[in-house]
Formats: C-alpha cells, sequence, structure tokens
C-alpha cells in the first residue's frame, strides 16, 4: 500500500510515515530466524536432519526433559494473541495484531535474549483458542498471552494454566499489574503514602485493569478503597451489565460517573482508551495526585494537560515519548527469561510480586555513571523517575534473578540454579551493552540535529540515507550534486517536499568564489594554479563537500560511494585538517551476538610507529568507552609475549612502553596473538597478563593485516559490521565503503552528527 503522506499524523516523535518506513524496509516485519549451528557441509546436513537427528528424536521419546538439552524449546516463548484488543485501538482481528506481537517477540530477545515466535489465532471462540495453544504444548518453554480481551481472556489464561506445564502468563493481565504495582509503590513511597490508606479509580474493567486491580489489592489496598469504572460508569452491586470478574471488584457507593468517583482519590490507575480521563476531573483529586494513564497507543490523559491543571501531580504513562513509562515492556522479557532459566513450571503469585518489588527497588538505587552516559539515563528516583527505563541494563539482573529465585523458593522450580552470583553474572553477559548505545547515540542526534553533507547525493543510496537523516529528525542533509538530478530523484523517490532540500552544486553554487579563494591559499604552495583550484572545486564532489563543511555551511560530510576509500581520503585532506596533535585512523566496529569488537587502525596508516599505535590505541578505547564498553585493549601480533621472536615486534612493546608511562586509564596488553588476547582458555597460559578478560579493542600492528581481518571478519565471520568510521579530523568526516547500503551511511552520518567519533 502506498503511504498517504497527506493523513501523516505527527506523533511526538514521529510520523505515521515513519512507521511504517520502519516496519517495510530492510525487510517487511521486525523479526527473521537464524540457525544456530553450523550448516554448510554434508556432515552438517546429515547431523542436522536425516540421520543423525533421529538421536535426539529417540532420546527425547525416553525422557521428555531431554528436550531441554537438545532442541530450542526451554528458550523459546509463544507470544498468542487473537487481536481482540491490540493495545487500546480494540479488536482489529489475529492478523491486525501480528505487528504488535512480533514487536513483543523483539523486545523478549532485546532485553533478555529469549527467543521468542508470534502467534496470531483467528478465532474469537475461547474453547478453539485454548484447543489451539493446548495442542502446541510440545513446542514451546513458555506462553506469552496477548492482548485478547477480557473476560475471554480470563477463561483462556485459568484453563491453560490447569492443562500446560510451562510458565504462562497474560502478559496484558499480569505484565501489566506487576509493573503498575511497582511505579505505584514508589509514587506512594514519594508522596508519603500508606497502600493501605489510598483510595484508589481503576478506569477499564479489561483484562489490565482487573488483574492490576487484584495484585495492588494482594499487596495491602483495601477493597472497599478502589472504585472500578467500565464504559457505564462505576461498577457497584447489583449493576446492569456485570460479570463474575467485574463483581468481584464492585464497592457499595453513591458515586456512579468517574467524575464522581475522582473526588478526592489520591490515585487513577487508567486502562481504559485515549483521553477517557478530562483535565477538569483531575482538579478535584487529592493532594499530590498520582495519575496513571495507560492506555496505548494514547494515553486517557496527556502529562501536559493533567500538570496543567494539577503541577502537584506524579504522572506516567504507557508511553516511551514521556517520563516514567508504565509499561509491561519492563516486565515480561525479564520474567520470562527468570522462569525459563529455573524450568519453572508456571508463573505464581510469589514470582509476580518479587518481580514487582525488584522493579521499584531498582528504581530506587541510584543509577551508575557508566550506565547513565551509556544508555542516557540521566535520572535519579524523583517524581519524573518513578520506574527504571527499560533499556537500563540492571533490569536483566535484578528482575530475572529475583523471578528466578522466587520461583525456587516457591516449589515451582524444575532446575533449581546452584550458584546464584554466577547466574546473575550470566544474565549480564546476555546483553550486547553496543545495541543500547547506539539508541542513545541516535536520541543524542536528534537532541543535536546537525547539517550534513552528503557528497554524493545523486547516488540512490546516499540519497536515501539523506532522507532519512531528515525524516527521522537527526538534522539537516545538504544535497551535493547536479541541482535537476537530485531533484528528479528526489521525486522519484516520493519525498514530500522536493524543493525543501538543500540542493549544493558545485557549478552553480553561491559559495564557489570563497571556496577557490580558501583553497587556493592551502594549495598554492604545493603546487597548485588558481585555475586548478577552481577547477578541482567544480569537479572534485569530495573537495566541494569538505569546503562546504570548511567554510562553516555544513556540520560535518559523508562520503565514499564512488571513489575508493584512499582517494576519497586523499580529496578531502586538500581541505582539512587533522585534530591539532592527532593521527587520522580508522576504526571497524564488529557486532557480534553477544560481543563488540574495535578493530584500528584498519584505513590509513600503513606503518604505524610506535607513538602512533599508542595514540591509536587511546582514542579507540574512548570510542569503546562512547559505545558503553570498558576498554580492554589487546597490541595484535603473530607474537605472543615474545614467541616466536621477530624483527616486527620492537614498535608494538614501545607502544606499550608510552602507555605504561602514562597510565591511560583503561587495561592494556601485548603483544599478543589474537587468540591469546581472545580465546580465555589460551588466556591462562599467560596470568601475567594485565587484561581481565577478553580484548574488545584490537590494535593492529600494520594497516595491511588490519584492513584483511575486518574484511575477512565481514564476510566470513557473520558479524554486523559498522564503519569504517574515521577518527581524528578536524571536522566530523565519514567515508563510508563503496559497498554501503542505505542503513550504513545513515549510522555513519548519525555516529558523525553525535560527535561521538572523536
Ligand atoms: N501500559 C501498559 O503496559 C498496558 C496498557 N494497556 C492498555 O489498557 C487498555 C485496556 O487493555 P485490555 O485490558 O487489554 O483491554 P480489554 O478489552 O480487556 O479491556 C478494555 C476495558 O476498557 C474499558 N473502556 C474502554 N473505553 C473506556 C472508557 N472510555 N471509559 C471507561 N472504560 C473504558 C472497557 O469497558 P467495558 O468493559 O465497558 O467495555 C473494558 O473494561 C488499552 O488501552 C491498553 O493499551 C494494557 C496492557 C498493558
Ligand atoms: C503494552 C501493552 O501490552 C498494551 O498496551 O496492550
Ligand atoms: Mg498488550
Amino acid at each position: 500500500m502506498e503511504i498517504d503522506v497527506k493523513d501523516d499524523e505527527t506523533n511526538q516523535d514521529f510520523t505515521t510515515r515513519e512507521a511504517l518506513f520502519y516496519h517495510e524496509t530492510i525487510r517487511p516485519g521486525k523479526i527473521e530466524i537464524i540457525a544456530s549451528k553450523p550448516m554448510a557441509t554434508q556432515r552438517d546436513l546429515s547431523l542436522a536432519y536425516s540421520p543423525g537427528v533421529a538421536a535426539p528424536v529417540k532420546a527425547i521419546a525416553e525422557d521428555p526433559s531431554l528436550a531441554a538439552k537438545y532442541t530450542a524449546r526451554s528458550n523459546l516463548v509463544a507470544v498468542i494473541s487473537n487481536g481482540t484488543a491490540i493495545l487500546g485501538l480494540g479488536n482489529l482481528g489475529a492478523l491486525a495484531s501480528k505487528p504488535v506481537m512480533e514487536g513483543k517477540a523483539v523486545l523478549f530477545k532485546r532485553f533478555a535474549d529469549v527467543d521468542a515466535i508470534d502467534l496470531e489465532l483467528d478465532t474469537e471462540d475461547p474453547r478453539a483458542f485454548i484447543e489451539a495453544v493446548a495442542l502446541m504444548g510440545p513446542s514451546f518453554g513458555g506462553i506469552n498471552l496477548e492482548d485478547i480481551k477480557a473476560p475471554e481472556c480470563f477463561i483462556i489464561e485459568q484453563e491453560l494454566r490447569e492443562r500446560m506445564n510451562v510458565p504462562i502468563m497474560h502478559d496484558d493481565q499480569h505484565g501489566t499489574a506487576i509493573i503498575t504495582a511497582a511505579g505505584l509503590v514508589n509514587a506512594c513511597h514519594l508522596t508519603g503514602r500508606k497502600l493501605e490508606d489510598v483510595k484508589v479509580v481503576v478506569n477499564g474493567a479489561g483484562a489490565a485493569a482487573i488483574a492490576c486491580t487484584a495484585l495492588i489489592k494482594s499487596m495491602g489496598v483495601r477493597h472497599e478503597n478502589v472504585l472500578m469504572c467500565d464504559r457505564s460508569g462505576v461498577i457497584f452491586p447489583g449493576r446492569d451489565n456485570v460479570d463474575q470478574w467485574k463483581s468481584a471488584h464492585a464497592v457499595e457507593t453513591d458515586r456512579r460517573t468517574l467524575e464522581e468517583a475522582l473526588e478526592g482519590a489520591d490515585i487513577f490507575l487508567g486502562l481504559s482508551a485515549k483521553d477517557a480521563l478530562k483535565p477538569e476531573w483531575v482538579k478535584d483529586m487529592a493532594d499530590q495526585p498520582i495519575i496513571f494513564a495507560m492506555a496505548n497507543p494514547d494515553p486517557e490523559i496527556t502529562p501536559d494537560a493533567a500538570k496543567a491543571v494539577r503541577p502537584d501531580a506524579i504522572v506516567a504513562t504507557g508511553r516511551s515519548d514521556y517520563p516514567n513509562q508504565v509499561n509491561n515492556v519492563l516486565g515480561f522479557p525479564f520474567i520470562f527469561r527468570g522462569a525459563l532459566d529455573v524450568q519453572a513450571t508456571t508463573i505464581n503469585e510469589e514470582m509476580k510480586i518479587a518481580a514487582a518489588h525488584a522493579i521499584a527497588e531498582l528504581a530506587r538505587r541510584p543509577v551508575p555513571e557508566e550506565v547513565a552516559a551509556a544508555y542516557g539515563i540521566n535520572h535519579q528516583f524523583g517524581t519524573d523517575y518513578i520506574i527504571p527505563a527499560p533499556f537500563d541494563p540492571r533490569l536483566i539482573e535484578v528482575v530475572s534473578s529475583a523471578v528466578a529465585k522466587a520461583a525456587m523458593d516457591s516449589g515451582v522450580a524444575l532446575a533449581p540454579i546452584e550458584d546464584f552470583d554466577l547466574y546473575t553474572h550470566s544474565l549480564k553477559a546476555r546483553l550486547n551493552p553496543t545495541t543500547a548505545a547506539l539508541t542513545n547515540i541516535y536520541s543524542l542526534a536528534k537532541a543535536n540535529p546537525g547539517r550534513m553533507v552528503f557528497a554524493e547525493a545523486e547516488e540512490e543510496v546516499a540519497l536515501r540515507a539523506a532522507i532519512q537523516f531528515r525524516d527521522f529528525g537527526y538534522g539537516t542533509p545538504i544535497l551535493v550534486g547536479r541541482t535537476e538530478k537530485v531533484r528528479e530523484k528526489l521525486v522519484e523517490l516520493a519525498v514530500d517536499d522536493p524543493d525543501s532540500y538543500i540542493i549544493e552544486n558545485s557549478y552553480t553554487s553561491q559559495h564557489i568564489e570563497p571556496m577557490v579563494e580558501y583553497l587556493y591559499k592551502r594549495l598554492q604552495r604545493r603546487g597548485y594554479t588558481e585555475r586548478d583550484v577552481r577547477r578541482m572545486v567544480n569537479q572534485e564532489r569530495n573537495v566541494f563537500a569538505a569546503l562546504l563543511v570548511a567554510l562553516g555551511h555544513g556540520d560535518g560530510m559523508i562520503s565514499g560511494l564512488t571513489r575508493t576509500f584512499s582517494q576519497t581520503a586523499r580529496e578531502i585532506a586538500r581541505v582539512l585538517d587533522p585534530k591539532p596533535g592527532a593521527v587520522p585512523f580508522g576504526v571497524h566496529m564488529m557486532l557480534g551476538k553477544n560481543h563488540t569488537t574495535f578493530l584500528a587502525d584498519t584505513t590509513m596508516n600503513e606503518r604505524p610507529t610506535a607513538r602512533e599505535l599508542a595514540h591509536i590505541a587511546r582514542e579507540t578505547a574512548a570510542v569503546a568507552r562512547r559505545m558503553g564498553h570498558e576498554p580492554r585493549v589487546a597490541f595484535l601480533s603473530y607474537s605472543t609475549f615474545g614467541n616466536p621472536s621477530g624483527q616486527w615486534l620492537e614498535n608494538i612493546r614501545e607502544a606499550v612502553a608510552i602507555l605504561d608511562a602514562e597510565e591511560p586509564g583503561f587495561e592494556y596488553e601485548g603483544e599478543m596473538a589474537p587468540d591469546a588476547a581472545l580465546n580465555p582458555k589460551v588466556m591462562k597460559l599467560y596470568p601475567f597478563s594485565r587484561l581481565s578478560g577478553p580484548a574488545n579493542v584490537l590494535i593492529m600492528p600494520g594497516l595491511q593485516s588490519a584492513n584483511l581481518s575486518a574484511k575477512l571478519l565481514r564476510e566470513l565471520g557473520g558479524d554486523a559490521t559498522i564503519g569504517p568510521m574515521l577518527i581524528g579530523s578536524e571536522k566530523p568526516v565519514q567515508i563510508a565503503p563503496m559497498t554501503a547500503i542505505a542503513p550504513d551511511i545513515l549510522t555513519l552520518a548519525v555516529l558523525a552528527s553525535a560527535g561521538v567519533l572523536g
């Protein structure tokens, strides 16, 4: 379907068009399945499939518990919906719920390394639903039910819990309840309230509302202090249209409407629909009212509207673009992680309450500096930070281990953990901090939008990246190319308003004369006449683009698609210098499943001297730190600590000695071969080594080995690669590989614009 840009509703952070584009690009949707074992040779095939596969088949037939050992089941959760209550959008059917369920699957993976697959069942009949899920029991280690409306969700969950022997959780009920309870505990703590005393109004009487109410009551809130409303108003005994689940929360009262219910209330819990809470009703709530407007995607009231009438309110929503995101994403990944890790047979009340307390307690702890810097979490406990942010890397450790422990203590863990410290550590290691750091860098770029010169805007790949750079709010692209050609391409790519883009043509630009003057001054004693310089300005796009930056018409530039790296670098160097005292060099960042490794210098210095090696190590360590990694630097060689000896080791040793004299504030070691730097078993052979773990910054002895390694790893190793990233030029300049695609160029442009590359 073509996107109707006229109907391009703007949310706070993005437009409908951007959201659709996000789902459409790279490959449709948000998930793919990747094999976890080699599958290259005939032998691999024989082992993975017939005949080798018969061995685990027979083993599991004999002992079903072995499925956890020989299949992916024990880390596999199904996210199952029938689309009858998709967020707060209502019953839009099974198929339409797929983007949400794919999204939940991705969050499982991203936040807790749980493999998840979405299943959309085309039925509103609870019986059919139950049968379908129960029959799939052998497939999954856990079942996350999602976006199924009340009251069917209660029947479905209860029966499946009785029939199946794996953790089952209807996330909208219990995930939401756990996070809401955690947020409420903290909001009450901040306002000096006790759960036993608070007066609560719950708006909504569906899956989420009923479970939240039940949980907070089990934690101390008094039944008679909670008024629940649905579309017909307050639920009281004997009211029409009240089923058994709603009636459990009916209270004798003469209040009939939400407005009446809110008079003097301490807390509003909205689990209903957009705009259900009118600002004028908030006025009559108690002092320092607590307002959780959790309907998605649009809350019952926006924080701005609530604060306008009640500046003393603590406000939370389900969204990530306001402070205090009370959303079940803080719960389900970590709850299932803990449950799966001990092979829990269920998710019981003890596990839920443990999760709620762990989340609440985490928000009250100070955010460590490195977490704040790398993840952009700059709040400390207070009215705008009552609940941790989903990106907080401590969540997996704290919540999953609390859930695992509660499962063990309550006797539902089939595989109790013996060494809990080791377990907590292994939880942390499941997350790769780069993903979070990149997310933070992207928001940093958005907060300080720059002007990025795209030197090769006639190239479709560069132009697509430039369009996204602007559409996603990272800044203003300045497009270098022939005006008509670039304009035509913009039209072809269906941008909203091609004339709103800045196009700089090197033949007609108004900046040509000052450019010629500037460059002639630089080059007149290097064998160039003014005519040579003018020709260069007109004809060499990299020179022209770099001049735009040098003269202040852009903040940085990106190029590299049409010339080799070295030629592009040479052209730019005619205009821009390195930073004072810096040696420009290149870094490749290799992103593996659970590791990130920085390789340098992969682009510039053929035979770095000892001083240059030390400089490259220092600067690459700084880049690693800005990306959220504590650097462990290895100076690589064919030799490990003098074995074998050779004539090329001296400058590496001298580089290490230079750092020794400086005490640079990070771990470094060398000379060493890659296995001694990366393989813990080999590292044990060198107990005197100063590296406390496998190296994550590899300083290569020369350009040959560096560039070869980076390219070999990219082509054969399977790691995603970012780079080369150019470090050390006076202005942010990035040179993409000639084979780059639009997302690669966009990433480099954003990294340059955010100023994190140094
Ligand atoms: N922040 C978070 O983490 C989460 C938020 N939610 C949000 O909670 C909401 C409900 O979801 P869920 O419980 O799964 O859905 P359900 O369909 O089970 O329940 C919806 C409930 O909302 C009530 N409702 C709808 N509109 C209004 C209104 N204007 N005034 C009062 N009540 C209203 C319905 O009333 P009636 O019974 O009369 O039809 C029903 O009781 C959604 O907006 C969802 O996005 C849900 C889960 C997690
Ligand atoms: C967050 C969520 O699960 C919902 O709004 O339905
Ligand atoms: Mg949901």
